[in-house]
């Protein structure tokens, strides 16, 4: 017997490296239901601003680069796409200029009005669709989402978030040492969380789940667990 439908929204934010993805992708996987990669959205703006030779602190000209893309992000949690003008950009997102750059980038107050109107549109239509969907990122209980019926706010040790992303660097190819990439994870948590616009926190209502010592299948329990306890589980007739 499948673990039944998600009914609503459920919101999964927190810092780098705490499992967000994996877990959100996994969860609406067993669901039946959408997946948003919002960190996604951003790294791809990112991604845009570079190719252009703008400036990533330059705020007027990254919004500029924002205004006039086509950024298309998928909501299928067994393949989660990004397109930018037609052209897939799973991979390119995921590097390393991208990522030392994808902060300054998300603190620009126009760029995050584009992509949260385009967030809560993709939102609309899978609710409309599926009837529900995980949507994971940094602002999602608190700005994207806010009556979103489930807020989980996932943490880890710095420490064990940096072992995770280097370990996960090293088998996609990209050589990168736990020193360095606990360096990046600190670095974008600080500017994530004191930016002036939609900051890095936990929603008041978010429940708190510390992920470091669990494996992925006790991330996904615990959430599986809090679906069900705010009855966000249909079981079909007969299923
Ligand atoms: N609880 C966990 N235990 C072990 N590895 C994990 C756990 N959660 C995530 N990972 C691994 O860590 C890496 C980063 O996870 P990811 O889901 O991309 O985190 P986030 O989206 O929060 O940045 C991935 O390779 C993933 O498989
Ligand atoms: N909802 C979101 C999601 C990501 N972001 C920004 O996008 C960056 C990349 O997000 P991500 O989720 O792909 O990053 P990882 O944690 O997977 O490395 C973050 O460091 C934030 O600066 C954001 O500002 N708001």
């Amino acid at each position: 017997m499948g673990l039944g439908e998600l009914r609503g929204v459920v919101a999964l934010d927190g810092p780098s490296g705490t499992g967000k993805s994996s877990a959100a992708r996994r969860l609406a996987a067993s669901l039946g239901a959408r997946y948003l990669d919002t960190g996604a959205m951003y790294r791809a703006v990112t991604l845009a601003v570079l190719r252009a030779g703008v400036d990533p602190a330059d705020a007027e000209r990254v919004t500029e680069v924002a205004r006039t893309l086509r950024l298309v992000q998928g909501s299928d949690p067994q393949r989660s796409t990004t397109t930018l003008d037609g052209t897939d950009v799973g991979t390119d997102i995921r590097g390393p200029e991208v990522t030392l750059a994808v902060s300054p980038v998300s603190a620009v107050p126009q760029v995050r009005e584009l992509l949260v109107a385009q967030q809560r549109a993709i939102i609309a239509a899978a609710l409309e669709d599926a009837g529900g969907i995980v949507v994971e990122g940094r602002d999602i209980g608190t700005v994207v989402v806010p009556d979103a019926e489930l807020k989980v706010y996932l943490t880890a040790d710095a420490q064990a978030r940096a072992q995770r992303r280097t370990r996960q660097d090293n088998a996609s190819g990209r050589t990168s040492t736990v020193d360095a990439t606990l360096a990046d994870v600190q670095r974008r948590d600080a500017y994530d969380s004191s930016r002036a616009v939609s900051p890095l926190r936990p929603a008041e209502d978010a429940v708190e789940l510390d992920t470091t010592s669990l494996d992925l299948a006790g991330v996904l329990a615990a959430l599986v667990d809090l679906v069900e306890q705010r009855g966000l589980r249909v079981v079909a007739v007969g299923g």
